[in-house]
């Protein structure tokens, strides 16, 4: 068989959730008083749109091949992501064959690394990665949980991310994982108020349901190891992304000083390879969690997961909807899988990527049939009603 070529790359950028999950509109649970590392500014406290989370917006990828396939992906970038696709990117990509995504990979890193390494680029290198092997999915007819080596499951199992474990128990979940709302700048109430909202929860849900907290990067070594010790008697599974994604000393230290039992999860602001052997290497935490749409897509997830099973170390990526979904079916080391829970009060389950995507799956009962899975590529189409731009062409 002939292997088409790519013709086409175009970058086109969304607004209004989706991808950029945190471009919500007022009263979400997503934006409401989150603790960041923004917190110790109280002007910027109450909301994470306050200090610009939602600026860049969705990228949306596509690629074309010589026969008319196309393939496409979405992510975090918006439109300085659309212009490294369009006057860098696109060079390595649009001649090449479909099948020639190893090689794209390294020439978009390499080429880039001067500027790159990690957060934009990477998240734009991620957005072209997954675009390629929806097409080639395509191309295969072939989903891309098969073009991986195939699922090794039956059923995905989801926990859900949200503010709402209580709900999402009921909805059959097997976990809830909650946002932390105070940093260290709201001092001992602030603490205080944290293990209440831990403690009201485990109340709520009873002893073996899995409550998680969150952190997204707020805290300092010492807060994070009063909120583990405080959180033990409630049951707490897991302390997450307690500290900066580059302190990966503190890290180290978080995961000696939390109580037994208790695991140390982050990564889903850590990227490629590399970033990732940091955190194995020196035994920062117990989960990562790259993002599929900012790690360096599929290729490097591969990579990735690759070097986390020989540390005995799981990955449960961070949220990132079918991109996610169709990696964690092909692995051993991911048991189950997130699910952010997008619906504004947590109540009700709704695609994570809504309102771009048509044809994603979403958990029914906490759990996700891989028959859901069996359509080519990633299984998902652009939602022609959503306004796409494009600021740059090449
Ligand atoms: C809820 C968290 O602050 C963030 O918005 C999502 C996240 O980190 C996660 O799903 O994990
Ligand atoms: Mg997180």
């Amino acid at each position: 068989m002939a292997i088409p070529t790519i013709k086409h790359v175009r970058a086109f950028v969304l607004r209004g959730g989706g991808a950029d999950y945190h471009d919500q509109g007022d009263g979400h649970w997503i934006d409401d008083h989150i603790a960041t590392p923004m917190s110790k500014y109280p002007e910027y406290r109450q909301s994470r749109r306050s200090f610009g989370i939602n600026v860049l917006g969705t990228l949306v990828v596509e690629v074309e091949d010589s026969e008319g396939n196309i393939g496409f992906a979405v992510t975090t970038g918006g439109e300085p992501a659309a212009y490294i696709v369009e006057k860098h990117l696109a060079r390595f990509v649009e001649g090449a064959k479909v099948t020639d995504i190893e090689r794209i990979w390294d020439q978009m890193y390499f080429s880039s690394q001067y500027y790159g390494r990690k957060g934009l680029v990477i998240n734009t290198i991620s957005g072209i990665d997954l675009a390629l092997w929806d097409l080639l999915g395509k191309v295969r007819k072939e989903p891309v949980h098969q073009l991986l080596g195939g699922a090794v499951r039956d059923e995905l199992q989801f926990y859900a991310t949200g503010a709402r474990p209580d709900l999402a128990q009921k909805m059959g979940f097997i976990g809830g994982k909650l946002p932390l709302h105070h940093g260290p700048a709201e001092g001992e109430e602030g603490l205080r108020k944290n293990l209440e909202a831990l403690a009201v929860m485990r109340e709520r849900v009873g002893k073996d349901f899995w409550l998680m907290l969150d952190c997204w990067m707020s805290l300092d070594l010492n807060y994070a190891t009063r909120l583990a010790q405080g959180a033990h008697e409630f049951g707490l599974k897991w302390i997450e992304e307690a500290l900066s994604p580059d302190d990966y000393w503190g890290y180290a230290a978080l995961k000696k000083a939390v109580p037994p039992g208790m695991l140390v999860t982050t990564g889903e602001h850590e990227a490629t390879r590399w970033g990732f052997r940091m955190l194995l290497e020196m035994g920062c935490c117990d989960i990562i969690q790259p993002d599929v749409g900012w790690c360096g897509g599929i290729t490097e997830l591969i990579k990735i997961s690759a070097l986390a099973d020989a540390h005995s170390a799981m990955v449960v990526p961070h949220g990132s909807s079918v991109y996610s979904y169709h990696f964690v079916a092909t692995r051993t080391n991911s048991p189950f899988a997130e699910f952010l829970m997008m619906a504004p009060k947590a109540d009700e389950v709704v695609p994570m990527f809504h309102p771009q995507l048509l044809g994603e799956p979403v958990p029914e009962n906490g759990r996700m049939r891989i028959s859901k899975l069996d359509q080519p590529g990633f299984g998902v189409t652009l939602n022609p009603e959503c306004q796409l731009h494009r600021p740059y062409q090449h």
